[in-house]
């Protein structure tokens, strides 16, 4: 049984290590609830201060250290060597500082775990509320919004850094946001676009693209026929994450813009009815672009369902057109009954009008809005109409997100 390590932190403000016996080659680090400094005033001098044993592994320890050797200080990524650590390794020294746990190891390498990092990567227990490179918890809506429509400005976007972050939190937030007093030209589309990250190319177009019913691509948004709310892209593996639209021409009739927030229309699906939910949650369907010539587009694998959950059962990604769906021929016969069930319960809810926000979108007013969250649909037209936008990648948009809000420090702190 190796003899282990336990930091028992102490009223006082550093945790310190005193030796106790788990059975794993680990560290406990038993230490006040919260390291954050402003945490330790609260608790300083209460006596009661709650404990809370975080346990680390020796291995995961030393495979971790991010000093200049052990972790590259530009490029945060790894560069000791993971499979040279012998995996039962143990530290020869423990020393409890001001701004972290020290240890020494036997070929005399030094690590440093700052406080608020160990806090912030304890995996035993999991400590974290959310996943806090995820950002704002999504606040749902319905069509009460309108009253006060998450709004931004073209200047203040283009020429602020607080222009910038108030989008991005409206993004992140609401999963959508206008943008007022845009110049009517692709141009100044294309650059408020660019303040996010740059444009997600595809076999619409190279950058910005423009729909008008000219049929110029073989599908249905290049006609004048009404939509139905949908996400763009479900034949992608995947979708754009976020979509732009800005209508610099209109003459005639019709052609407003839907928007519904398919997380809110989800919750209200899982209180009305948790197994339709399921099912929609668990159906995959397959979907294909395959109009225009020598385009033949579906997912890897064939399908997703319309609601996606990561592992710790977060709704992240709606993805639903019911026009690009495939033909479903992998159900059995009890399922696809469960499964048209479910599927005309949430179109019900979706195209209820208390979750529908129509705007008339007119020119010099922008759009732009989560493709993995929010729907979009039109109205019907009549006579000339031209929208231009732009799709723009998941990763990047959330990574802008973030680093628009974020302090370098935050980042090592996170990672
Ligand atoms: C946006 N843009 C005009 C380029 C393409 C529109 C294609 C829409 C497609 N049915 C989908 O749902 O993804
Ligand atoms: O024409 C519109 O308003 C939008 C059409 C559409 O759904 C799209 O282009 O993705
Ligand atoms: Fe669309």
């Amino acid at each position: 049984m190796q003899a282990l390590h336990r930091l028992t932190s102490l009223p006082r403000l550093v945790p310190r290590v005193v030796p106790s016996l788990i059975p794993r080659a680990a560290f406990s680090v038993s230490s006040v609830v919260n390291h954050k400094p402003n945490a330790r005033k609260q608790l300083q001098g209460t006596g009661a201060v709650p404990q809370r044993t975080s346990t680390f592994h020796h291995f995961w320890l030393r495979d971790h250290c991010h000093c200049d050797q052990c972790y590259h200080p530009i490029t945060r990524q790894r560069l000791v060597d993971t499979f040279t650590i012998p995996r039962d390794i143990q530290p020869v020294a423990t020393d409890s500082t001001e701004e972290g746990l020290r240890l020494t190891w036997p070929d005399g390498h030094q690590s440093l775990y700052l406080w608020d990092w160990l806090h912030t990567h304890s995996y035993s227990p999991v400590l974290r509320s959310s996943e806090p490179l995820q950002g704002k918890l999504p606040k749902l809506w319905d069509v009460s919004i309108a009253k006060n429509l998450p709004t931004v400005e073209f200047e203040q976007v283009m020429e602020t850094k607080e222009g910038l972050k108030e989008w991005l939190y409206q993004l992140e937030t609401f999963g959508i946001s206008f943008v007022e007093n845009v110049p009517i030209t692709i141009e100044a589309t294309e650059q408020l676009g660019r303040r996010i990250s740059f444009l997600r190319e595809s076999h619409y177009s190279k950058g910005m693209w423009c729909v008008a019913a000219d049929l110029s691509h073989a599908d249905t948004a290049y006609t004048t026929l009404p939509l139905d709310a949908h996400t763009d892209n479900t034949y992608f593996t995947e979708p754009s994450g976020l979509q732009m639209f800005h209508k610099l021409e209109v003459d005639g009739t019709g052609g407003d813009s839907l928007f519904v927030d398919g997380f809110n229309v989800a919750e209200e699906l899982k209180k009305l009815s948790p197994t339709a939910y399921r099912t929609l949650s668990n159906t995959r369907i397959p979907s294909h672009s395959a109009g225009d010539e020598d385009i033949l587009i579906v997912p890897t694998p064939r399908g997703y369902p319309i609601l996606n959950h990561g592992p710790d059962g977060q709704l992240f990604q709606v993805r639903y057109n019911n026009n690009d769906r495939s033909t479903v021929d992998h159900l059995s016969s009890s399922q696809l009954e469960e499964f048209y069930d479910a599927l005309f319960l949430w179109s019900k809810i979706l195209k209820d009008k208390k979750n529908e926000l129509w705007n008339t979108l007119d020119p010099g007013r922008a759009v732009i809005f989560d493709n993995w969250r929010v729907l979009h649909g039109r109205a019907a037209f009549t006579g000339q109409r031209k929208l231009c936008g732009a799709y723009f990648p998941w990763d990047d948009y959330k990574s802008r997100a973030r680093t628009v809000r974020m302090t370098p420090q935050d980042k090592d702190r996170l990672l």
